[in-house]
């Protein structure tokens, strides 16, 4: 489903001056249809400027990313208008994401509105209700506003949100890294559910190793920029064959 080969990105690292500093280098990350693949790596890797990229948030220098078969640098406007209802991303801060000013019943509505201009408006509604039910959200959430949830609510409300057009690529970019312990674990048992009970393919981006290990098929592990590790995750993460990854797991334990 996803291709990236050779990609690399560069950003300025001071306006004005020609000095770029490169935050990418040669990244191929492959994902197969209903794979779970994780991307791990610590502050600063590389790994959200992967989730972008992969995405479309962010442009890319150099290398190739195909979609389902498909160079994006070909896309259509309409492949590009359907890419944006195919790969759908979950951010760490879900506040950033939602509209302060929608409830979160019109905020899950509004993905539909635009990629599923065939549902009337009694349909939108009622999924609306029964994603935020799936989410874990009681039935009268849906009228309330972002802000009167906590943040593992909110977090609810963003993945409702991005599933709610039934994406074929979920991008989950550190969905647990704002939340308490305790309800990371709730958070986490919904992704558990959302990957059993859906038809899904996600990249998951963390830098914890033991969420990678529970939710992950494979894993790249990326350091400076680069992907230094990738395999398995059940090999990677019992048996490294790399000094970063080996450092990384024993900061763990
Ligand atoms: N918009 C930007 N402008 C300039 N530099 C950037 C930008 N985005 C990322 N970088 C730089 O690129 C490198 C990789 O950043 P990235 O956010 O992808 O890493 P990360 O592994 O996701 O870390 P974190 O978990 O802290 O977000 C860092 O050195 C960062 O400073």
């Amino acid at each position: 489903m996803v291709e990236l080969k050779g990609v690399a990105k560069s950003f300025a690292r001071r306006l004005f001056v020609q000095n770029r500093s490169f935050a990418l280098r040669d990244i191929n990350i492959a994902v197969g249809r209903g794979e779970v693949v994780g991307i791990l790596g610590e502050s600063g890797s590389g790994k959200s400027t992967v989730a972008n990229i992969i995405t479309c948030l962010t442009s890319y220098d150099g290398g190739s990313y195909r979609f389902k078969g498909r160079d994006i640098a070909s896309y259509t406007r309409k492949e590009r208008f359907a890419f944006k209802s195919d790969v759908q991303i979950v951010f760490q801060d879900p506040y950033g994401s939602l509209n302060p000013r929608a409830t979160v019943r019109g905020s899950v509505m509004e993905s539909l509105i635009l990629h599923r201009p065939d549902l009337g408006r009694r349909e939108r509604i009622e999924r609306a209700n029964a994603l935020l039910e799936e989410v874990g959200l009681s039935a009268d959430a849906g009228d309330r506003y972002p802000h009167e949830f906590s943040g593992g609510q909110r977090q609810r409300v963003a993945i409702a949100r991005a599933i709610a057009v039934e994406p074929e690529l979920l991008v989950l970019d550190e969905p647990l890294s704002s939340l308490d312990v305790s309800i990371q674990a709730q958070i986490l048992e919904l992704f558990v559910r959302m990957i059993r009970e859906r038809d899904l393919t996600i990249v998951f981006i963390s830098h914890d190793v033991n969420v990678v290990r529970l939710l992950c098929d494979r894993v790249y592990v990326m350091n400076q920029g680069a992907v230094v590790e990738e395999g398995f995750a059940r090999d990677v993460l019992n048996h490294p064959q790399n000094e970063y990854t080996a450092r990384l797991l024993d900061a763990v334990y």
